[in-house]
């Protein structure tokens, strides 16, 4: 029988273990490995037979000797290395049982997702080092709709509350109104060190001091490669796995699913639910926040299914 591994394809179960406070756990590679020397997510081969899950709990036992209480699928992502393809699937572990010990004789070290200060890292992890800055809530704005003043109060408070993304997306607004309410969030976000992206389809210039774009799904089906670089974020709006493959392909930071349940923005959108937002997402290889009458208490939910976080229109104000 035909195997992933006789097409050269390896299964690896890798863990992001993260302390409540946002540090995650890295492993060095000890001697003997390849690529000794280099850090990595602990985890390891899946085994003939074995769920990921269970292939990572074994791997945890081993190396660290904690078990698993409770952790959330997240990115899937392939690398091709000189002897390889690997295929990575990553989880975040929430809880754990023991305190992770070094039984490899391999170095550890809790990192900051903004602040890491170990290396040479695995060459497949830089894309899931970056991910891993992402913070769990997107805010989108609706100053049109509420009028600017209540828009940056809601923004204010949901700042005060933890929210570290915020997209601009008012696309009708008049220019010159646009510019002063994108200068005054720009302002508020930075004070905390939350990231503004500006919605493409807003007349705002990529010079207005935004941290990057986030495409519409028109926008992204047009584009044959990412429009930022550097340290610019790229995100882009998806509603079916044409989208989704498309947003991979040219490769952005992160992606927004949905609508998944009713929402009165797009009242005529005919939400997905979650039994397919979970399908669509499965083995995919960007963090993929749900959308589409998101409420904070659908976070719990949406990252059991395998999602980054929650991107909320309304919600934001019940934050
Ligand atoms: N554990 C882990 N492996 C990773 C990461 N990133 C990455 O490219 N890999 C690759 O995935 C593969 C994991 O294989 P491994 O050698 O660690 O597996 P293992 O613990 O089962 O070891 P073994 O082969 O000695 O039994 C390696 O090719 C490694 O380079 C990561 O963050 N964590």
């Amino acid at each position: 029988m035909m195997t992933r591994e006789s097409f050269g394809i390896v299964d690896v179960a890798a863990a992001v273990i993260m302390q409540p406070d946002g540090r995650f756990l890295l492993t060095c590679r000890p001697e003997g490995k390849p690529y000794a020397g280099y850090w990595e997510f602990p985890g390891g081969k899946i085994e003939p037979g074995e769920s990921p899950l269970h292939a990572l709990d074994r791997e945890l036992q081993e190396e660290l000797g904690i078990q698993i209480l409770h952790a959330e699928p997240w990115i899937t992502r392939n690398f091709t290395y000189s002897h390889a393809t690997v295929c990575l699937h990553f989880f975040r572990v929430i809880r754990w049982q023991g305190m992770p010990q070094a039984r490899e004789h391999q170095q550890l070290a809790w990192q900051r997702p903004d602040q890491v200060t170990v290396s040479p890292m695995l060459p497949a992890n830089a894309p899931v080092l970056r991910a891993l800055i992402l913070p769990p809530v997107y805010a989108i704005t609706r100053a049109t709709e509420l009028g600017v003043p209540a828009a940056l109060q809601q923004i204010e408070l949901a700042l005060q509350h933890g929210v570290r993304l915020i997209q601009i997306r008012e696309k009708t607004m008049e220019k010159d109104v646009l510019q002063a309410f994108a200068e005054k969030i720009i302002s508020l976000a930075h004070g905390t060190g939350a990231y503004v992206l500006r919605n493409s389809d807003t007349i705002l210039p990529d010079t207005c001091g935004t941290d990057g774009i986030h495409l519409t799904a028109p926008q992204l089906m047009a584009l044959s490669s990412r429009p930022t670089s550097g340290d610019n974020w790229c995100g882009a709006s998806c509603h079916n796995s044409e989208e989704l493959y498309q947003a991979s392909l040219i490769g952005v930071d992160f992606v927004v699913l949905g609508p998944v349940l009713q929402t009165s923005s797009h009242a005529d959108a005919t939400p997905m639910g979650w039994r397919k937002f979970a399908d669509l997402i499965r083995d995919y290889p960007l963090p993929v926040y749900a959308l589409g009458g998101m409420e904070p208490d659908d976070q719990a939910i949406a990252r059991e299914l395998g999602a980054h976080g929650v991107a909320m229109i309304r919600g934001t104000s019940r934050l």
